[in-house]
């Protein structure tokens, strides 16, 4: 979880090959009318999100049922929208990507091929609401390498991998 840029899809992906699960990218399941809006650097409301949220828990359980486990790349940014996955699949637990707005403007202005630009950080940004205390998870500071924030996150959540480290170009993510 984080806002666009944080590096969810990035993270997940890798996570996905060292735990051997599948992985799914939220934002496939957005509506063209979502997408519409968002490639116009105009940010989602509630009622946008939802029925977006069910598509993605509802594909992530099926996903899940069927495997040993699944890594979802989701921005869940407010607490009620995290309730929303748990509803679908309730022992999840989130990775957040926190970090300076600064750093996550910079990535976002480097990232190529992506239908969303650095123009919706800002709502993301104000929509917000960090982890909880009752949530289970862990908070890790995006501006780590990537391979620290695999290990990081691997370790307190305490998920034992099943596949030996990839090597960078063995990794792809899907858009
Ligand atoms: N820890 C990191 N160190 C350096 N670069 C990173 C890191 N994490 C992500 N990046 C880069 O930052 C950019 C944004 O990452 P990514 O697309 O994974 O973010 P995202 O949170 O999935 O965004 P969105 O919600 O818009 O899909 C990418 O170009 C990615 O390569
Ligand atoms: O909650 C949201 O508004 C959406 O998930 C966005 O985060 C987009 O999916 C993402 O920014 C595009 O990659």
């Amino acid at each position: 979880m984080g806002v666009s840029g944080a590096g969810k899809s990035t993270l997940a992906v890798m996570l996905a090959d060292r735990l051997d699960v599948p992985f799914i990218e939220a934002d496939d399941y957005h509506s063209d009318e979502a997408r519409d809006l968002m490639s116009r650097g105009i940010g989602l409301n509630d009622e946008h999100r939802t029925p977006w949220l069910d598509r993605v828990g509802a594909a992530a359980r099926e996903s899940a049922d069927a495997a040993d486990g699944i890594v979802i790349a989701c921005s869940a940014l407010r607490r009620i929208y995290r309730d929303r996955l748990r509803r679908y699949l309730p022992a999840t637990k989130f990775v957040f990507l926190n970090g300076a707005p600064d750093l996550i403007a910079e990535r976002l202005k480097g990232r190529q091929n992506h239908f969303v630009g650095q123009s919706l950080l800002e709502s993301q940004l104000n929509v917000l609401e960090p982890l909880e205390p009752d949530e289970p998870g862990v908070t890790l500071d995006l501006s780590e390498t990537l391979d620290a924030l695999v290990d990081e996150a691997l370790r307190k959540l305490g998920v034992a991998p099943n596949a030996a480290p990839a090597t960078p170009t063995e990794v792809r993510i899907p858009r």
